[in-house]
């Protein structure tokens, strides 16, 4: 029993680790969603002003119409720079090498002197492509700035289709990793954004070893999705079309430490719910033992001791008892006379028949018929019980039983009893019953008997014999005993 309710708690404790991790999964799956989501948003923004900025340059700027008509395109564009509050600079550049970065800078960085656009990546991809825009971590040669982010977009003439070069926004990157930073993931952990290559974009500062990225390019194969290696847990989700991931890095201590302060809590409430049904076990089983041993002592000395439960179980158990012997009683009892009746005579006198020293007598009131003619049946009835009550009082402590055999006659049993003895108790009966007197004053009565010894022929042939010595005694003048 024991045994199986711990059991029973260790499966629900593990049940329920299993569960709470599951949980946990769930809701850093959900964390590097949104971080994805909110970072997409963020980049989206800007995306759509250069696409802006791209057409309005590639009506309005032409590097070889010279610097004069491009005041009003730079004023445009250091309008639309101030509205972007991470927006460090644009850099507009042909593939000849001229170009233009806004902010002017009156003594940039000793870097931007010898800077050549074109050798930048972000310049040599877009200028390739027409539609999408180009994501990519740079250095700032005109402001010494080791990393901004670079979104680019070539530069095309909408009348001729003539490519006038790349638009490069450059974001201040310590912004985007703002994002990354102020997002509340649901444990410790480390959130970096790294290209399908294995380059780290955006890291605020974490610590990522090669190998760990090369794992990851490795394992995130799906669009978003969660991995374990290493001892640590990676969920990811894919910043389409970049080619960028949103990672978070878990430590599985920290995941199973956060798991196992859940489950401790769950694992408290089970062993103390198990202490708690093992004591009540304990104490049912002991307060029963108690009781069962009271009502054995109760039962055995015949005291009922203190105790509700015990004194009514003891009564339940007697009144039974009682009820059961009533039956028994009165399914062997002539209601009206108290004696043992016919079907109690049948039993016994089988067993008397198979003993030694037993008697039988059959005895039968005499003229009872004229009495009940003569005084009416209840007076018949009284003569009757007023027979049995005087031989039931002279048996003493005999072992003689009276039985109503039928009608006004009785019969007689005598264990152990000798034939004198038997003659002798028959006879204080006659002359007790005759010399009775009743309320009727003219109400005589007597009773005549046959008195036979048993155990040497069968119980049919031994009444049989009594029968005839009866009515022998009647033929001889009533009131009489015969015996043989
Ligand atoms: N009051 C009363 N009468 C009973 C009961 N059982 C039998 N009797 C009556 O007992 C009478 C027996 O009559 P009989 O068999 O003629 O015998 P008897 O009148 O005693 O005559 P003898 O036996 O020859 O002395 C019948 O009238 C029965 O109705 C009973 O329980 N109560």
């Amino acid at each position: 029993m024991a045994f199986t309710l711990i059991l029973v708690c260790i499966v629900i404790t593990l049940a329920q680790w299993i569960d709470i991790k599951e949980s946990y999964r769930k809701q850093n799956n959900l964390y590097v969603r949104n971080v994805a989501l909110f970072t997409d948003k963020y980049l989206s923004g800007y995306e759509v002003i250069v696409r802006e900025m791209a057409r309005v340059s590639a009506d309005q700027h032409k590097f070889s119409q010279g610097k004069a008509q491009d005041l009003s395109l730079r004023n445009w564009l250091i309008e639309r720079l101030r509205i972007m509050p991470d927006a460090v600079s644009i850099i507009h550049a042909d593939d000849a090498g001229n170009f233009i970065r806004l902010p002017y800078l009156a003594k940039p960085h000793t870097n931007a002197q010898s800077w050549d656009p074109r050798k930048e990546s972000w310049f040599t991809i877009a200028i390739e492509d027409t539609e999408v825009a180009h994501y990519s971590i740079n250095a700032d040669p005109f402001t010494g700035k080791q990393q901004v982010l670079t979104i680019s977009l070539p530069v095309i003439d909408g009348t001729d289709g003539s490519n006038e070069g790349v638009l490069a926004l450059n974001l201040d990157v310590e912004k985007t990793e703002e994002i990354l930073v102020n997002s509340a993931p649901p444990m410790t952990s480390k959130t970096f954004l790294m290209n399908r290559e294995g380059k780290i974009i955006i890291n605020p500062g974490h610590e990522i070893a090669p190998e760990t990225l090369k794992a990851i390019t490795e394992r995130a194969r799906e669009h978003h999705g969660d991995f374990y290696q290493n001892r640590h847990y990676y969920f990811y989700r894919a910043l389409e079309p970049r080619g960028w991931f949103v990672i978070q890095e878990v430590a599985e201590n920290e995941m199973n430490e956060l798991v196992l302060h859940e489950s401790i809590k769950v694992a408290y409430g089970m062993g103390f719910a198990l202490v708690v049904l093992l004591f009540c076990w304990w104490a049912t089983g002991a307060a029963l033992n108690t009781i069962y041993m009271r009502i054995a002592s109760s039962i055995r000395d015949g005291v009922i001791k203190p105790g509700a439960v015990e004194e009514l179980l003891f009564e339940e158990i007697h009144s039974s008892q009682q009820r059961h012997e009533k039956i028994i009683h009165d399914a062997l009892t002539d209601s009206l006379t108290g004696l043992a009746n016919r079907r109690a005579f049948d039993t016994e006198v089988k067993r008397h028949n198979n003993q030694e020293n037993c008697h039988l007598a059959m005895i039968d009131l005499d003229n009872f018929k004229s009495i009940n003619d003569r005084w009416g049946h209840p007076v018949g009835d009284i003569v009757l019980k007023t027979t049995a009550e005087l031989g039931m009082r002279l048996c003493g402590l005999e072992k003689i039983t009276l039985y109503r055999y039928g009608g006004e006659e009785i019969a007689v049993l005598f264990d152990d009893i000798s034939l004198e003895k038997a003659q002798s108790y028959l006879e204080k009966w006659r002359i007790s019953l005759n010399t009775r007197s009743f309320r009727e004053p003219d109400l005589k009565v007597s009773f005549s008997a046959g008195l036979c010894k048993m155990g040497d022929a069968s119980v049919e042939e031994v009444i049989a014999r009594a029968d005839a010595l009866l009515y022998e005694a009647k033929k001889s003048g009533k009131n009489t005993i015969l015996s043989a």
